[in-house]
């Protein structure tokens, strides 16, 4: 059998974490690949250390049959191999094809034919169904172009050996399906894919074969077309997982968030959210269904404060909250788990314990007439990321841009839960998380449900919005198009409705 690339035994320690210990991963040429395993357990150091990122402490790279040292992504390159990085690296106001050139012709001061060049990037795109305008403005597409930006930006450089780390988190269900188009036409085209995914469906739908880690160890690889999603999922995690949500009905008491004709511009400046009017009660869960952009995030920023509102009100345990500032509502028990969490969510260059008391450092026990309270500080932290499993070298000393995604989200949902906020909004909570922590985030949820908070969960999988609320609020263009009863609705019938179509079929 030919492999095009065999990573044998790779070792790679961190300061406290073996994060890979005597990997092997075998890479066929025609084949999608998935890589699979728990947050933190050492994929993306795997495929950096391919991509010459990092360097392994141990171990031996083939690469069509020929030992390799991978130097740097430069020598990654040469030899055909390319990787799109769960954080895209495009300059926005420049166009596809001088995002594709730039670091390329550009950096070797090559004259430049940049005609010729958008030319051979629409043949690309044509060969491969990528449907890329060469002329583009970055900022002007879509998140999912900009990710076939980046798999064009290897194809023009000739790469064979395609790596995409967790492509499909940043995507739409829609766009999923075409990624998983373009994934075939890769290898159909004698391309070899691997793939970093947690979502064990698209495993199924694209993947030939799986292979398997566990806390820095390859637990095996497997034919995908003969193992069901849940013996991939119980390799994983090392024990039995169970896929159902298990909840008892919800118990609603007072209503803890009112919205009053609340209508919200967006950045363009007209109303993203229109005249819209909601509930949220004591002990129920209620989840917002919609096509990614139809007023969501102008929902969320209105509730935490980071956008203003242009009509309608916000109404919190009785308190109208509509003008007040994002700390007054934190204080008054609004807590947020934001959809960024690079960005919103965690300072990277905090420790993870300065992290998990950016709300709460100003009360006491952390701090007293302006002086911390470090151990109170580390026992709260410590207590968090033990109880929500979060992984990483150092524990609450941990730098926190050196944790893996997963775990960075973990650390999020762990210090807004720990708030014990009595208006809990989860965007995207589970976006980035393996099975395992699928199912205890889940949980929570509930639990915080179940001690007669209210949560509001915004999120693009209709799985995750069916499943865990006990109502649900379609949205479609800013408008409310209704409300349903989770246990009594299916995708089908929310599905229509996020197109549009009102409950009982009026447009
Ligand atoms: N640069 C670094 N410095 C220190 N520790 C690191 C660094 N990069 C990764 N780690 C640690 O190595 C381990 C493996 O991380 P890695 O990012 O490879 O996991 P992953 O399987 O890709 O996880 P996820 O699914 O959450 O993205 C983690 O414990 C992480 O904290």
């Amino acid at each position: 059998m030919e492999f095009v690339v065999e990573m044998l035994n790779i070792r790679k320690e961190f300061p406290g974490v073996v994060a890979n210990d005597d990997i092997t991963l075998q890479l066929r040429k025609g084949e999608i690949h998935a890589l699979l395993g728990e947050n933190g357990a050492g994929k993306s150091t795997l495929m950096s250390i391919l991509f010459g990122m990092y360097q392994p402490d141990r171990g031996t790279i083939n690469v069509r049959g020929e030992q390799v040292k991978i130097a740097n992504p430069n020598v990654a390159n040469k030899l055909g191999i390319g990787m799109v990085h769960q954080h895209f690296k495009l300059v926005s106001n420049f166009t596809v094809t001088e995002n594709i050139i730039l670091g390329n012709e550009l950096k070797r001061g090559l004259v430049l034919n940049i005609k010729g060049a958008a030319r051979k990037i629409e043949a690309l795109s044509k060969r491969y169904g990528l449907n890329v305008d060469p002329h583009a403005k970055i900022e002007d597409i879509s998140v999912g172009m900009q990710q076939r930006v980046e798999i064009l930006k290897m194809l023009y450089r000739d790469a064979e050996v395609l790596i995409l780390d967790e492509p499909s988190a940043v995507l739409t269900p829609q766009e999923i399906d075409e990624l998983i188009k373009i994934m075939k036409s890769l290898v159909a085209e004698g391309k070899s894919v691997i793939v970093i995914t947690h979502k064990l469906k698209e495993i199924k739908a694209a993947a030939n074969r799986c292979t398997v880690i566990r806390r820095g160890k390859t637990i095996g690889t497997v034919d995908v077309a003969t193992t069901s999603e849940l013996q991939m999922a119980e390799m994983m995690v090392g024990r039995s997982v169970n896929f159902k949500v298990e909840k008892k009905p919800s118990q609603p008491g007072d209503v803890i968030l009112q919205l009053e004709g609340l209508t919200v511009n967006n950045n363009k400046n007209v109303p993203g959210l229109k005249d819209f009017n909601l509930e949220v009660r004591a002990g129920e869960i209620v989840g917002i269904a919609g096509v990614e952009g139809n007023g969501q995030s102008e929902l969320v920023e209105a509730i935490t404060g980071l956008r203003k509102s242009e009509r309608g009100r916000i109404i919190l345990n009785g308190h109208e909250i509509t003008k007040e500032s994002i700390r007054e509502r934190i204080n008054k028990g609004v807590a947020h788990i934001p959809e960024d969490r690079q960005k919103r969510g965690l300072v990277l260059d905090y420790t993870l314990e300065e992290n998990m008391i950016l709300q709460v450092y100003q009360r006491e026990p952390f701090s007293k007439r302006g002086i911390l309270n470090k151990g109170a500080i580390r026992k709260y932290a410590s207590g968090i990321l033990e109880s929500f499993d979060v992984r990483s070298g150092r524990g609450p000393l941990s730098v926190s841009r050196s944790l893996s995604g997963g775990n960075q989200q973990k650390a999020i949902i762990g210090r807004e839960i720990e708030l014990d906020p009595s208006l809990l909004i989860a965007v995207q909570p589970t976006r980035g998380l393996d099975v395992g922590s699928i199912e205890y985030i889940h949980k929570r949820l509930i639990g915080h449900r179940d001690r007669g908070k209210a949560v509001l969960l915004i999120s693009l999988e209709l799985d995750e919005v069916i499943n865990v609320s006990d109502r649900i609020a379609v949205v479609n263009n800013g408008e409310l198009i209704g409300i349903v009863d989770a246990a009594a609705t299916n995708e089908n019938e929310i599905g229509l409705m996020m197109a549009g179509v009102g409950k009982g079929g009026e447009q």
